[in-house]
């Protein structure tokens, strides 16, 4: 099954291998795991550090990709994982790491829940299969979860759609975004979700992310532009699955196959978040809710979706699932960089790949930009008028073309020039023409991202970095203010 979703056409991807950065000297450490443990590391945020790992008898799995035997891998600063295996095997591990060998694991729960969906799915025969929503609190595990269940259902044949709708984390795609993917191929153990067309050739087949853009850390930020964009990627899988505009091969297997959903941990943790669950258990008909880390948001979500005797035949099913001890608590330095990490792998590659991104000065006349407010929670639509705006910014002044003519009809976004305060910003290039209404535009899939490396305000011009040569696309651009200080990319 595939998606529509970031279709920038002609990219120009290259391939340069990179030099090894790895001290090979040192002798390699030797770890041999007995059946049922789990080798867990995690690689300092150092520059140049990596951690080689290579299976060199046995077998062995990372979040449920097996291991290739006598492959090496290679995990850059920052990584953290844990390497499982059911029969015992013998890891050699080369280069600077925290690390320990854990006895105790949840993989055999985590192995079941697969095997009780693949029952669901076996039972589907033409029919959906499960629609799995993950919650917890942050760093529960959750989306080491999505990617276990992810990679045991493509093991089994299956097709199964992850959905992330965890802005913190970009899935194949930067962070900000929320996304639906079709899986069909092995995920990649180095880079966990593999590779989108923007990040570059490699042995693993390309992923086609459908993309939206929230623009906020948490789905909590603003509900009021999460919601709907959560029910334009359930509208989005399930006409896909229905075949709906083309019928296109697998379909039929991809909607047995079911979906996984990642969330963020802020939706576990109170009542707004509860009406987002709420939200996305309607909207894509879930029917499986797994619950980890928290004994309270299990005994809410029982106490919410326990079936009623008027229940369709499809009821939510609640499960309890144990947290892994190998959770790493990640502060909010630890995620800045990490994000800083996944926007340069959008534009640049990562590991033995580079992209060719593409600066260019562009007027800031030819742009239509619009901002998404940090809340449109307390304006109503007929209150707005962007003259009269008590929280409006002067760093950002409408374009003359907007402000003369156009009204928006809702504060859902603010049309917005570039000033300054967009220096270093990541803007979404949608699909939508920038005469659309604000709820098409938000609406809108997005076709790719762009940079802003430098604000000339006395010429008017913008440097902006772009993944493919090419004038950017005369479309409404999005503007979610998140993440915010990216970094230079291309100082
Ligand atoms: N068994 C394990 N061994 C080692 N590290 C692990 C293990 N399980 C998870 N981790 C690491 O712990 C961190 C948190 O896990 P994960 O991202 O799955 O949590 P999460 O609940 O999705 O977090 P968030 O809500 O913040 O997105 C990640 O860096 C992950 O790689």
């Amino acid at each position: 099954m595939s998606l529509p979703g970031l279709t920038l056409p002609g990219l120009t991807l290259t391939s340069t291998p990179l030099s090894d950065p790895t001290p090979t000297a040192t002798p390699p450490r030797i770890h041999d795991l007995k059946e049922g443990t789990e080798y867990r590391f995690e690689v300092p945020f150092t520059p140049r550090a990596q951690l080689r790992l290579k299976l060199t008898a046995g077998t062995a799995e990372l979040f449920g990709t097996e291991l290739a035997l006598k492959q090496t891998y290679s995990f850059g600063a920052g990584a953290k994982g844990a390497v499982y295996t059911w029969h015992g095997g013998r890891l050699e591990v080369q280069g600077e790491a925290d690390e320990y060998v854990a006895e105790e694991t949840p993989m055999s729960v985590y192995a079941n829940v697969h095997f009780a969906l693949e029952g669901m799915r076996g039972k589907s025969g033409g029919d959906t299969g499960p629609r799995v929503l993950v919650i917890g609190p942050h760093d529960s595990g959750k989306s080491s979860v999505v990617r276990i269940l992810t990679a045991y259902a493509v093991k089994a044949g299956r097709l199964p759609v992850v959905v992330n709708l965890d802005p913190r984390q970009g899935v194949l795609s930067v962070p900000g975004s929320l996304t639906a993917t079709g899986f069909g191929g092995l995920l990649d153990v180095e880079e966990g979700w593999g590779c989108s067309p923007i990040s570059g050739p490699l042995g693993l087949p390309v992923k086609m992310p459908l993309v939206y853009h929230y623009g906020q850390a948490s789905s909590e930020d603003n509900p009021k532009y999460f919601k709907p964009l959560v029910s334009r990627l359930a509208l989005a899988v399930t006409s896909r699955w229905e075949g709906e505009g083309g019928g296109m091969v697998g379909d039929a297997e991809a909607k047995s196959s079911g979906c996984v959903i990642d969330t963020d941990g802020g939706m576990s943790t109170g009542k707004g978040g509860y009406e987002n669950i709420a939200h996305i258990v309607s909207e894509f008909s879930v029917n499986v809710l797994l619950v980890l880390g928290s004994e309270r948001l299990y005994s809410d979500m029982t106490r919410r979706f326990s079936p009623t005797p008027s229940d369709s035949t499809d009821p939510v099913h609640v499960i309890k699932l144990p947290k892994s001890g190998g959770c790493v608590q990640r502060d909010e330095t630890y995620m800045k960089t990490l994000r800083h990490h996944q926007i340069r792998a959008y534009f640049f590659g990562h590991g033995n790949t580079t992209l060719s991104p593409y600066t260019q000065m562009v007027d800031f006349a030819s742009l239509s930009i619009f901002r998404i407010p940090a809340s449109t929670s307390t304006t109503t639509s007929s209150s707005y008028d962007p003259g009269a705006d008590d929280d409006s910014d002067d760093i950002y002044a409408l374009p003359p073309s907007l402000s003369k003519n156009t009204k928006p009809r809702s504060r859902i976004l603010e049309p917005v020039e570039v000033g300054l305060g967009m220096q270093n910003a990541i803007l979404a290039v949608t699909t939508a023409d920038p005469g659309e209404s604000h709820e098409a535009i938000r609406d809108a899939s997005v076709l790719g991202y762009v940079y802003v490396a430098d604000v000339d305000e006395s010429k008017k011009k913008v440097k902006l970095l772009t993944p493919e040569t090419g004038r950017v696309p005369a479309r409404a651009i999005v503007w979610g203010g998140w993440p915010e200080g990216v970094g230079d990319l291309v100082g």
